[in-house]
């Protein structure tokens, strides 16, 4: 089977910035591609890179899609090497959908809100949403002592009938003694929980060290009982399978469209299912349809889903084959009338 390839580069605004140890990011930049068979099937995929958590840049994704022939065939995708691992899941998605097309049921996966970093945590109206089984609050963004302020004045205003799982996501920006006061007070706070029978917990810390402190990420799984979650540790298919490797048993997050080809992924991460959290890359609606399905496939049930990101990025949720079609279309137009 062959298969003719499009692309079409999007820049998206946020709906608002979005402020993380890294910085406030302001724009999400990524990649649709479309593939239509020699027999006139079609399939989506999205190429939606993130440099700072390991993959390639828009830039280089878009000169290789650019530089790839009019024609292509499995092997096209199955060469693209491991440096590109945003372009290996973007094309193999695609690729996949020309034979394979789940029905997705989102309606029925618990899923992670995302609140906003510093003060403005304060002014988020309420929790209760029905799909959502956790939230999660970036920390590392002001000075360590108003974060801890910030989070114990809004653990005060919440609802004590609300059941709630809380995430916290450092993105690398604590040190030893910044984490090890975070936990100190999270593990405070589980018990306390529990002894008043309420139906609120600190799920995990994601990410408290910089990715490469793994002797102090182990130090820190084991001498508290808040779970630490890694995120940017893990950040490709061989850096998962390594630390799993040396032994770690704690959370992952892991974000499909940054790690490579589907065929890999299915072959890979049903080994570690109870340890995955899967999550988004802020990508845009065809991505998410790919790490839905990917959900579906692994059967996800320990870890609410991190794909709660609306207040940033909305995106349409699609589901048929004609969806996905409609929407490429109208990405298009959209460009066209931009330009
Ligand atoms: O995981 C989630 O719940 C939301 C997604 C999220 O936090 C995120 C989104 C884009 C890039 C990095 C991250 C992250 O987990 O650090
Ligand atoms: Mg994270």
């Amino acid at each position: 089977m062959y298969a003719y390839p499009r692309f079409f580069l999007y820049q998206e605004p946020f709906r608002q910035p979005l402020k993380t140890h890294h910085g406030t990011w302001r724009i999400r930049e990524g990649i649709y591609v479309r593939l239509e068979s020699e027999s006139g099937e079609v399939g989506f995929g999205e190429i939606a890179p993130l440099p700072a958590f390991g993959s390639e840049s828009i830039g280089t994704a878009w000169t290789f899609c650019a530089t790839l022939p009019n024609t292509i065939i499995a092997e096209t995708i199955a060469a693209i090497p491991d440096t590109l691992p945003a372009c290996q899941f973007g094309l193999s998605q695609a690729w996949t959908q020309l034979t394979e097309f789940p029905h997705l049921q989102p309606e029925t996966f618990l899923y992670c809100g995302l609140l906003p970093a510093g003060r403005d945590l304060l002014t988020v109206p309420q929790l209760a949403k029905p799909s959502y089984g956790a939230w999660k609050w970036k920390i590392a963004v002001l000075p360590h002592a108003r974060e801890l302020e910030i989070f114990q004045a809004w653990l005060g205003s919440l609802n004590p009938e609300t059941p709630v799982k809380i995430r916290l996501d450092a993105n690398g920006g604590l040190n030893l003694r910044t984490a090890r006061a975070w936990l100190t007070l999270c593990d405070r706070l589980n018990s306390q929980f529990q002894q008043e029978q309420r139906y609120i917990a600190i799920e995990f810390l994601e990410q408290p060290l910089p990715p490469q402190d793994w002797v102090n990420l182990q130090a820190l799984s084991n001498d508290f009982q808040t779970p630490i979650a890694l995120d940017e540790t893990v950040d490709s298919l061989t850096a998962l399978e390594n630390v799993m490797g040396l032994g770690w048993r704690g959370p992952v997050v892991i974000k499909p469209v940054l790690m490579g080809a589907w065929s890999r992924l299915n072959t890979v991460l049903p080994q570690y299912r109870s340890q995955i959290v899967l999550s988004s890359a802020l990508e845009g609606a065809i991505g998410r349809w790919g790490i839905l399905a990917l959900a579906q496939e692994l059967n996800l049930t320990r870890y609410a889903l991190g794909l709660g990101v609306d207040p940033w990025r909305p995106v349409p949720v699609l589901n048929t084959k004609a969806e996905l079609a409609d929407f490429w279309k109208l990405a298009i137009q959209v460009f066209r009338h931009t330009s």
